[in-house]
């Protein structure tokens, strides 16, 4: 690992990740198995996906591989594996590499980012870079552009010169052009002008998920992002093979060219992930609905990447097996932290992946089985790197994300708005009414942004906060601190009797009703 320094570039300088295989460089779990199933506790309660074997009850996101085992729809980690080592799109994922960069600046026209300048995209590229192990940047150059979309991206006087800057690099391994997704025909065209491997923002950030993936879900999924990748890597290798007049050749009475045989494969590999992240979807669903059984609230944390999310969970619930990180993509699976709110409410807090901008739509589609949580919590809440200098734009591609998501109006209607990171700016104010200001890294406006989570969580799951009065002989108070959140317990002793302060859902007082009150 470098040494981490923070700067006011788009995205920090980012340690080194790795470039290894990915299984070795996965992240470590975070464990917390034997934790006590005690609710409640007087500190907040910390559990993590893989802590939830002990808390089955509670359902969780990831589920561990005991628990997929013992219900039986068990999905083998070595066809996993096999699907996520199999295949890996060539060039980018051996050995080391010193990348040129080139940036495709619109000047003008409706293409324009205007919230974005060229540099500050040069750096969020370059910050991708510098997040891999064994990867850096030996040179840069932002280029004009009208069609960064096109087959064409540089005219022809640009193009030249680009070609000559690079071919006089020393020791250039790979060009990053800084754009969504490059036509094959384009990376074609540059790779036999250049000489060397040519990737564009969606192979790059692929290859950041490869680095980082390490549950089952997060393989799948990436290797399923990375299908388009193959597909555009077959177009190029079957160029090459048509100019040596093999391509369109039909293998030994089969019908089939050797194009159309590999394409056929890559679409039974596509639809084997597809039905395997089904299975991880069904069973993340009855996870879900397990844990609206037991009535625990939940709240997704989202937001731009690198912006605190994981800081922040782990300030709220104490859970020191998770892990932030000045790192690009830290989290992409879904963990599930249970934390207590000044009432003593559990919640769980689900931690999420981050947004990127620009983050190209096949990759989002192919995690949307993880985004799924967002749309089912009970409450949203947003963090914010208001230190960034793009802070205004990252919130405006969250919202954009999220609208693309489908999320129901009230969850957006109620979305809490965290500032975080307050302490990198000299006396912040925010402009925004209701915002939250915190810093998660030195744990302030912690219990403000609590407060504010109550408030909305009790709002949203339809709980009441009420006073009840038990018998002691009877199990009623036992059946509260099952069912509902007790708050407060006044006790008479002559009367043998108590009055307990309780939030609990409509359904749960239901219950109660009918099994202690009927009577
Ligand atoms: N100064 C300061 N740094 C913070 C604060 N919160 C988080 N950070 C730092 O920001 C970096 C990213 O934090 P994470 O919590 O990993 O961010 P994340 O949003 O989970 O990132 P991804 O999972 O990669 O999307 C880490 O180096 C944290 O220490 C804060 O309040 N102040
Ligand atoms: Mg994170």
């Amino acid at each position: 690992m470098k040494t981490l320094r923070f700067v006011h570039s788009r995205l920090p300088l980012l340690p080194r990740s790795c470039h290894r295989p990915a299984a070795a460089c996965m992240l470590l779990p975070a464990s917390h198995r034997g934790q006590p199933p005690v609710l409640p506790s007087s500190r907040s309660l910390a559990l993590s996906a893989s802590s939830l074997k002990n808390w089955k009850d509670l359902g969780s996101s990831s589920p561990t591989e005991e628990e997929e085992d013992e219900d039986g729809d068990l999905l083998e980690e070595t066809e996993v594996e096999e699907l996520f080592q199999q295949h890996v799109p060539a060039g980018i994922g051996q050995g080391q590499h010193r990348v040129f960069i080139v940036h495709p600046d619109v000047k003008w026209g409706s293409r324009k980012q205007y919230l974005t300048t060229a540099e500050l995209m040069m750096a969020e590229a370059e910050g991708l870079v510098n997040t891999l192990d064994n990867w850096t940047v030996v040179d840069k150059i932002i280029l004009s552009t009208k069609t960064p979309e096109k087959k064409k991206i540089f005219g022809k006087g640009n193009f030249q010169l680009l070609t000559e800057k690079i071919r006089q690099t020393p020791g250039v391994t790979a060009v990053f052009v800084n754009v969504d997704r490059l036509y094959s025909v384009s990376e074609r065209e540059f790779e036999e002008a250049w000489g060397v491997k040519v990737f564009d923002r969606y192979s790059v950030v692929l290859h950041i998920f490869r680095c980082n993936a390490r549950t089952k879900e997060a393989k799948l999924q990436i290797s399923l992002a990375e299908i388009p990748l193959l597909r555009s890597r077959l177009k190029n290798d079957m160029a090459d093979l048509d100019q040596q007049g093999g391509g369109a050749r039909y293998i030994g009475g089969s019908g089939e060219t050797v194009y159309e045989v590999q394409q056929r494969l890559l679409k039974e590999r596509e639809t084997r992930i597809r039905s395997a992240l089904e299975r991880l979807r069904k069973k993340r669903h009855l996870l879900r609905s397990q844990r609206k059984h037991r009535e625990f609230p939940t709240v997704s944390v989202l937001g731009y990447t690198n912006c605190g999310k994981t800081t922040l969970i782990k300030a709220l619930t104490g859970d020191s097996g998770l892990q932030p990180r000045n790192q690009l993509f830290a989290t992409l699976d879904v963990t599930v932290h249970a934390g207590q709110l000044p009432s003593h409410m559990t919640v769980l807090y689900v931690d999420t992946i981050g947004f990127l901008s620009q983050l190209p739509h096949q990759l989002i589609d192919s995690f949307s089985a993880t985004l799924e949580d967002i749309v089912h919590s009970d409450l949203l809440v947003h963090v914010r790197d208001v230190s960034h200098p793009e802070t205004v734009n990252q919130k405006a591609n969250v919202l954009n994300v999220l609208k693309n998501l489908q999320i129901p109006h009230r969850l957006l209607a109620s979305m809490i708005e965290v500032h975080n990171k307050i302490d990198l700016l000299d006396s912040y104010e925010s402009s925004e009414s209701g915002a939250v200001l915190i810093s998660a890294l030195q744990q302030r406006g912690l219990d403000e942004l609590k407060k504010a989570v109550e408030q909305e969580v009790v709002k949203s799951t339809g709980k009441q906060i009420l006073d009840l009065r038990v018998n002691l002989s009877s199990p009623q108070l036992s059946w509260l601190y099952k069912e509902a959140t007790v708050q407060d317990v006044q006790v008479n002793a002559e009367e043998g009797s108590a009055v307990v302060k309780v939030i609990i859902s409509a359904a749960a007082h239901g219950r109660y009703k009918k099994l202690f009150e009927s009577r």
